[in-house]
């Protein structure tokens, strides 16, 4: 394909992306609505409603500039890092990886060099060719739109050289450079002879370089820095050598309370400190940090900015990986997801989502339980003794703090007896208390919100009255439908019956279990359940088990009754 002049006119109204590919050494300019824009990177995309003049570039088919997108479509923010392989997955590419996945921003690799380490030490160091990595960068570069490229460990002189000529011929919108040299465990990951290459070639192409003590007083040969004055000094000097931004990290600060950065870009010095965290799990917090600035500047955020939202960002994870122990070594990785420590404390074993636990599902009302003077803790216990086989918590009028506080002591009494907890409405809720899921209604937040908000793993029913409704639920990704009100009921105002008729056409074109709703309990559950549906698991309660005197009692008297019927919801003959 060779270098053209096109003029393009879109056929479609609406405005639509195009991806041009330009060659190495070669710019485009493209005229776009009255525009004039001029790029000399590897690939860029226009957006435009009306006719394009483009000249200099090679577009993806030869017939035309080749369509990319509609306007449904999104460009990701992405990074790219060039860095070494840690296998106990703490540091180096996999930290990198894991924080632009915790920031949200697209990562691709090219990998330098592949180290046998673990929280102890770096056990062995087994460099990637030179000519391997410029062919990893080709091809990430050639096809991607990377918009900051991070590096971390360039074992070698020639791995620099190659980094940096790859770089000018795909120019990237920013350039951070974490000059790794020395793991904390003191193992060497690139030597001496890597700073002169550093200070001449890849520190002038950078946008801001990332030195930690060590690092930074290697680079000015030797120089010892042991205060935030000595920081600052540093930064300057470092500045000198071409970067357009300096951060010189305090984390092994020696004698701090604090942990204390300074960033310098020329003109102004910022101090960024936050608490000093007690832990042990500090291994990757470099790499982590550079990442971070990284993604942040490619979703478009100015360096200071990015630089406070990294160092907030590592100051959280830190913070909340304290105790977590991973590795018998000196130095633990940390959770950059925030992540690992819910699932060993408090799942108790909880399957995933069985419909039979729906055949008892009781749902708790603040004001029966105000009117019979109990705690929302005690109601739950009482049904849960009786044999309740899921519950919800339906707080209509409670304080934020109390809901989460009765919240996470009910979540304890349900998963000791195995039971799972949802709460009505208060996705928020079933975040903070990390409860199994959520019960939404039609106009509380949409289910497939829900979904993204809580993950793939947590409970979501909706409550639905129309087979159409059951259908979106379905689509949206619930795993259950609540469908009534079945008789009429004074826990809801306003509610349409549904009645049995209505039930069973919802059941029968629901793709997912079914559990019926309102005005249910000991009297009328038998007729509800044999209308004889596969997919209706069960009897959704308020009244007949809060709105009485003994919850316990009513509770294993619709149980019993329950149980008689067999798993497909059709009762048994007796
Ligand atoms: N205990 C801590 N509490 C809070 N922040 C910390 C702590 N240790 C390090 N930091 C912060 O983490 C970031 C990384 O700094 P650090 O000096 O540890 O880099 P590094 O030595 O290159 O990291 P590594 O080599 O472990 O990847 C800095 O913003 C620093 O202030
Ligand atoms: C691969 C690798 N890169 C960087 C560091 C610095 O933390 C490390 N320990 N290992
Ligand atoms: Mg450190």
């Amino acid at each position: 394909m060779a270098s053209s002049t096109f003029v393009f006119t879109s056929s479609s109204s609406a405005s639509r992306h195009y991806l041009l590919l330009i060659p190495p050494q070669a710019s485009a300019k493209a005229y776009t609505n009255n525009k004039l824009r001029v790029s000399n990177s590897p690939s860029f995309v226009l957006r435009t409603k009306g006719s394009i003049h483009l000249q200099g570039f090679v577009a993806m088919q030869e017939k035309g500039a080749s369509t990319l997108s509609d306007d449904s479509k999104i460009k990701i923010p992405h990074v790219l890092t060039v860095a070494g392989s840690d296998s106990g997955a703490g540091a180096g590419i996999q930290a990198d990886l894991k924080a632009c996945a915790a920031r949200r921003v697209y990562c691709s690799t090219v990998i330098t060099s592949v180290t046998a380490q673990n929280t102890v030490g770096v056990q062995g160091v087994s460099n990637v060719s030179e000519d391997f990595v410029a062919e990893q960068l080709k091809s990430v570069l050639s096809d991607m739109q990377v918009d900051v490229v991070k590096t971390g460990m360039l074992p070698s002189v020639g791995i620099v050289k190659i980094l940096c000529k790859t770089l000018r011929e795909f120019p990237v919108q920013a350039l951070v450079v974490d000059p790794v040299m020395v793991s904390t465990s003191g193992d060497v990951l690139a030597g001496p002879s890597i700073l002169s290459v550093f200070r001449e070639e890849l520190f002038p192409m950078a946008d801001i370089i990332t030195p930690n003590l060590k690092e930074a007083s290697a680079l000015l040969d030797g120089v010892q820095l042991e205060t935030v004055d000595d920081l600052r000094s540093a930064a300057r000097l470092l500045y000198d050598m071409g970067p357009k931004n300096v951060l010189v990290k305090g984390g092994d600060l020696p004698d701090s309370s604090d942990a204390v950065d300074i960033l310098f870009n020329g003109d102004n010095f910022y101090e960024l400190r936050s608490p000093r965290i007690k832990t042990r799990n500090t291994h990757g917090t470099g790499c982590s940090l550079a990442s971070c600035i990284a993604a942040e500047l490619a979703k478009g955020y100015l360096m200071v900015s990015a630089v406070k939202v990294a160092k907030r960002f590592v100051e959280t994870a830190l913070d909340y990986s304290k105790d977590i122990v991973i590795g018998n070594g000196l130095q633990g990785p940390f959770d950059h997801l925030l992540r690992l420590k819910g699932h060993s404390q408090d799942c108790h074993g909880l399957q995933a989502f069985n419909p039979s636990d729906l055949l008892l599902y009781a749902v708790t009302d603040s004001e029966m339980n105000k009117k019979w003077g109990r705690s929302i803790t005690d109601a739950v216990k009482a049904a849960i003794e009786g044999g309740a086989t899921i519950v919800q918590l339906r707080e209509k009028d409670a304080e934020t703090q109390d809901f989460l506080e009765s919240a996470k002591a009910c979540l304890k009494i349900c998963h000791s007896h195995g039971v799972p907890l949802l709460i009505n409405d208060r996705i928020d809720i079933a975040l903070a208390c990390d409860a199994d899921g959520v019960h939404v209604g039609q106009s509380d937040m949409p289910a497939h919100v829900a979904r993204t908000l809580l993950g793939p793993e947590k409970i979501i029913g909706v409550s639905c009255k129309t087979p159409e409704q059951a259908q979106q639920a379905w689509v949206d990704g619930a795993d259950y439908i609540g469908c009534g009100g079945v008789y009429p009921t004074n826990t809801k105002e306003n509610n349409i019956t549904v009645g049995l008729d209505g039930l069973k056409t919802v059941c029968m074109a629901s793709k997912l279990p079914v559990v019926a709703i309102g005005g249910i309990g000991v009297s009328n559950a038998r007729i509800v359940m044999e209308i004889g549906v596969p997919n209706l698991k069960g009897v959704a309660v308020v009244s007949a088990l809060f709105d009485r005197e003994c919850v316990l009692t009513e509770t294993r008297k619709l149980h019993a009754m329950l149980s008689e019927s067999n798993i497909d919801g059709t009762l048994k003959k007796l």
